[in-house]
């Protein structure tokens, strides 16, 4: 047995036995042991099931995706979004969950070929649809973005935007744009969102942020000039922070929170956190 987590390109979907987590749009099914369940066992419910995927092995047991049409109604058993096995719970489930439902998202939105509209073929022993009639393969879309803490100091700038829960600040994030380099975005971000210069940009780790699918690249920043003018409709506020003197922050779990608490932990000479993979 291989202990944790292994994603693999393709499971035999006839072979009996392993684990399975069901999604549909109200998020995995789950009960009071979590969101595995023999897979026999959950096939024999009354699920309207679109499509199986193997996606890996679990301490050396195999664990499939079902994804749904609608969220059924299983006896014992309840539905809960991606987002909250994030915040709270195994770190190793909420991983298995990630890429599931990053899968589960790509195979659904990849039926079709984008270039002719033709019905595309899952590539046997690999994680990719293929249109013959053009001859194009599409692998699972992962969005790079750069999420970047702008230091000055015994101050760090934080913004909220109006999605985020209330009260909470985090570090700036954008997607990177064609052309552009991880350091590219970041300039070019935080100009747009605070209309704040920086300089001695250090990379810091990265995050997989399956929401739906973003690759998080994470950055330490030096402020080196401009005040704050938050971007209209994107952040509803933008300030300099004491590290003495911090608003409620984002979930332990997530790189936003992290890059915060490695600058506090060097600032303070305190033990570096750990990132979350
Ligand atoms: N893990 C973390 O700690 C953390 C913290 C903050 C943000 N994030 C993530 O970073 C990503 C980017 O942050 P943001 O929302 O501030 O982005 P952003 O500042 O680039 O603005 C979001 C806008 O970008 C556009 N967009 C959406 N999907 C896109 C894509 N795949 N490629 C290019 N543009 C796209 C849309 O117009 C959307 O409204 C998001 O996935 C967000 O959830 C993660
Ligand atoms: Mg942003
Ligand atoms: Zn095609």
């Amino acid at each position: 047995m291989t202990p944790g987590w292994i994603t693999t390109t393709l499971l035999d979907n006839d072979a009996p036995g392993g684990w399975a987590v069901a999604r549909s749009r109200d998020g995995f099914l789950h009960d009071a042991n979590g969101p595995l369940f023999p897979r026999e066992w959950l096939k024999r419910q009354d699920l309207s099931v679109f499509a199986e995927h193997g996606i890996g092995h679990l301490d050396g047991e195999p664990v499939c995706l079902l994804e749904l049409d609608s969220a059924g109604e299983v006896q014992g058993c309840s539905w809960q979004g991606l987002r909250g096995f994030m915040l709270q719970g195994d770190h190793t489930l909420y991983k298995v969950l990630g890429y599931a439902a990053q899968i589960g998202t790509w195979a659904r939105e990849h039926r079709f070929c984008g270039s002719c509209g033709q019905a595309m073929v899952q590539v046997p022993r690999e994680r990719a649809m293929y249109c013959q009639a053009c001859d194009l393969r599409s692998y699972p879309r992962i969005s790079p973005s750069m999420i970047v803490l702008v230091t000055r100091g015994d101050e760090i700038l934080l913004a909220r935007s109006p999605r985020f829960v209330p009260g909470v600040y985090s570090t700036l994030a954008g997607f990177a744009e064609p052309g552009e380099s991880a350091e590219d975005c970041l300039v070019r971000e935080v100009r747009e969102e605070v209309q704040v210069e920086v300089r001695n940009i250090q990379y810091m780790g990265s995050q997989c942020w399956p929401f739906p699918h973003s690759m998080m690249l994470g950055f330490h920043a030096e402020y080196a000039g401009g005040d704050i003018v938050p971007q209209a409709d994107e952040i509803e506020d933008a300030q300099w922070f004491s590290i003495h003197d911090l608003p409620p922050l984002p979930a332990s779990r997530s790189i936003a929170r992290y890059l915060i608490d490695l600058y506090l932990a060097r600032r303070l000479g305190h033990a570096e956190p750990v990132l979350p993979g």
